[in-house]
């Protein structure tokens, strides 16, 4: 397939998904889904790549979701430019993009469907925590879009995630386990800057200023990182201090957790699995990262 089509109602894109996956050459087609809010970044691009050299039918969604809010003007301002994005995925040749309105995602319901998938504790702890609802929000949506774009058998799916939003991949993890949908979770690293600032749709509303006190985010991260390489104490309340310290930007937290269970680990024992994650408000916009301190103890990807 060379030509990217675009979907804005379910049954047309169930249609084109079934159609797709009958008239593959191959006897168990592989459809991958990349989740996306659109404003799209070579983040996303290298999920698109990724999916594109691993499945035989590739699906974009492009959806700002605002059941996973909780701020009504993180909504209103979540940065929208599909056609700009349409560009992009084009490029990277997906074959199909999901472009829902609200009606078509919630109907009837736009504002508030009645049935949400709950999160449960894994999905109140930081991000959670500091977002009531938002991973409910998320673990709705993404249940929906894997009930929607779901290929018949005996086609296979999986599903793309970046490593930058890692409590979204954890809860991801556990939802196709805890729920059985039958989709692969797969995952890959952060694509940062040239000044290590990971890359994310809101940073384009940062301003110069701004934009330089984001970069102490990843400078907090690599500095946990050497302490775990050269074995030193990660003094999580040094940084923490010094962050606060800092002009332009509202520390939220960093933490040291399991990246499965989300639950603090201990400073200094790094004997297993363990991912810092940081979230901090600068200029108009809430941002996160996250660097492994464990790289190979990780989960496989
Ligand atoms: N810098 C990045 N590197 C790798 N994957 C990324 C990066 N940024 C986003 N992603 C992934 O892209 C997918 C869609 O994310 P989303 O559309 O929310 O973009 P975003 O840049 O994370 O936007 P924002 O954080 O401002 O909401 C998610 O799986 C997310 O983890
Ligand atoms: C997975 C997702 C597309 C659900 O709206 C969103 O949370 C995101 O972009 O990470
Ligand atoms: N990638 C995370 C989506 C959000 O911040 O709502």
């Amino acid at each position: 397939m060379s030509v990217t089509q675009v979907f804005h109602t379910v049954t047309a894109i169930r249609a084109a998904v079934t159609r797709a996956t009958q008239e593959s050459a191959r006897r168990q087609p592989v459809v991958g889904i990349v989740p996306t809010m659109g404003a799209l970044h070579s983040g996303h691009g290298a999920l698109l790549q990724a999916a594109r050299t691993s499945a035989d039918i590739v699906i974009a969604s492009v959806f700002v979701n605002p059941l996973q809010f909780d701020d009504p003007q993180d909504y209103q301002h979540y940065p929208r430019q599909f056609e700009k994005d349409l560009e992009l995925l084009t490029r990277h040749g997906v074959d199909f993009v999901f472009a829902p309105d609200l009606e078509q995602m919630y109907p009837g319901h736009p504002e508030a469907p009645l049935v949400r998938v709950s999160t449960g504790e894994l999905g109140q702890r930081w991000e959670g925590a500091s977002r009531p609802g938002h991973f409910d929000g998320v673990a709705t949506v993404v249940t929906k879009l894997f009930t929607i774009l779901h290929p018949p058998a005996p086609a296979v799916c999986e599903a793309w995630f970046g490593q930058k939003d890692a409590e979204q991949l954890a809860i991801m993890r556990r939802l196709v386990t805890d729920l059985n949908l039958p989709v692969r979770i797969r995952a890959l690293p952060i694509v940062r800057d040239e000044n290590g600032l990971a890359l994310s749709s809101r940073n384009m509303r940062l301003n110069d200023q701004d934009y330089d006190a984001a970069l102490s985010i990843p400078r907090a991260l690599v500095a946990l990182v050497e302490r775990a390489e050269s074995g030193q104490e990660l003094d999580l309340e040094e940084l923490r201090g010094h962050l606060r310290a800092a002009d332009g930007l509202d520390l939220d937290y960093l933490v040291v957790v399991d990246p499965t269970t989300l639950q603090e680990i201990e400073d200094g024992a790094l004997d297993k699995p363990a991912l810092a994650l940081i979230a901090a408000r600068v200029g108009p916009v809430r941002l996160i990262d996250t660097m492994d301190l464990r790289p190979g103890l990780s989960p496989s990807k």
